[in-house]
């Protein structure tokens, strides 16, 4: 099962990657994409493997944003990529059937392109505009979110970019699978009860 919420770690000066995993995970987050951009790529593998320790004690799914060599020589759950990281296809090929591999899109093309490939979810946004990503595409918004939605998608769609929870009913109620949020998160007063008010504003807004 695809997580409602995907948590998803950022590049801050005050606090490490492994704390964020940890804050989140206290609050009940069950799905964390580790983040990192402004490192080398061993010291990314270090934080991965210490972020792997903690989503496996709390049981959390642990995937691994733009790094598939990473995702496959730590036995992660899987991998974020977009599309100018590694082609979804090549990724299949390289992983096997045994990873997760979530993709991006930014319009309804892009979904519907990928809807035909081995993926298992796809982060469509920006919802709206985050600073949290540089080189952003055009906002999509509610409006746009529900023209693509009223098609026909197989693949649990997941909203991206600057989604604060009061967003949550209208998103949901667009049609989306569930969400990833990282600012609201990390940038909170109280990271893990924010992740709490998160999951249980998902959960009151599912209708199954
Ligand atoms: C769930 C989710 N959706 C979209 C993205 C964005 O990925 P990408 O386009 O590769 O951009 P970066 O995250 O690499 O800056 C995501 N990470 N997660
Ligand atoms: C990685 C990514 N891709 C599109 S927006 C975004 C950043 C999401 O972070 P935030 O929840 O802080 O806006
Ligand atoms: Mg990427």
């Amino acid at each position: 099962m695809i997580s409602r919420l995907h948590y998803i770690t950022q590049d801050l000066s005050e606090i490490s990657h492994q704390e964020q995993v940890k804050r989140a995970c206290e609050g009940g987050a069950d799905w964390v994409q580790l983040r990192v951009k402004e490192k080398p790529v061993n010291d990314i593998e270090t934080i991965a493997l210490e972020a792997q320790k903690i989503c496996k004690k709390f049981g959390a799914k642990l995937i691994i944003n733009d790094h598939i060599q990473i995702a496959k020589s730590i036995q992660a759950d899987g991998v974020h990529i977009g599309k100018e990281d590694t082609p979804p296809q090549e990724a299949r090929d390289y992983l096997g059937d045994n990873y997760i591999i979530g993709c991006t899109a930014n319009t309804l093309e892009d979904v519907l392109r990928l809807q035909a490939l081995k993926i298992d979810y796809i982060g469509l946004g920006p919802f709206r505009f985050t600073s949290t990503k540089k080189n952003l595409s055009p906002v999509i918004g509610i409006e746009g979110y529900k023209v693509i939605l009223a098609h026909d998608i197989k693949l649990p769609i997941i909203g991206i970019g600057g989604i604060k929870t009061e967003d949550i009913p209208s998103l949901l109620n667009a049609g989306l699978h569930g969400i990833a949020v990282s600012s609201l998160i990390n940038l909170a007063e109280n990271p893990s009860e924010k992740t709490k008010e998160i999951i249980s504003t998902l959960e009151n807004n599912i209708h199954a």
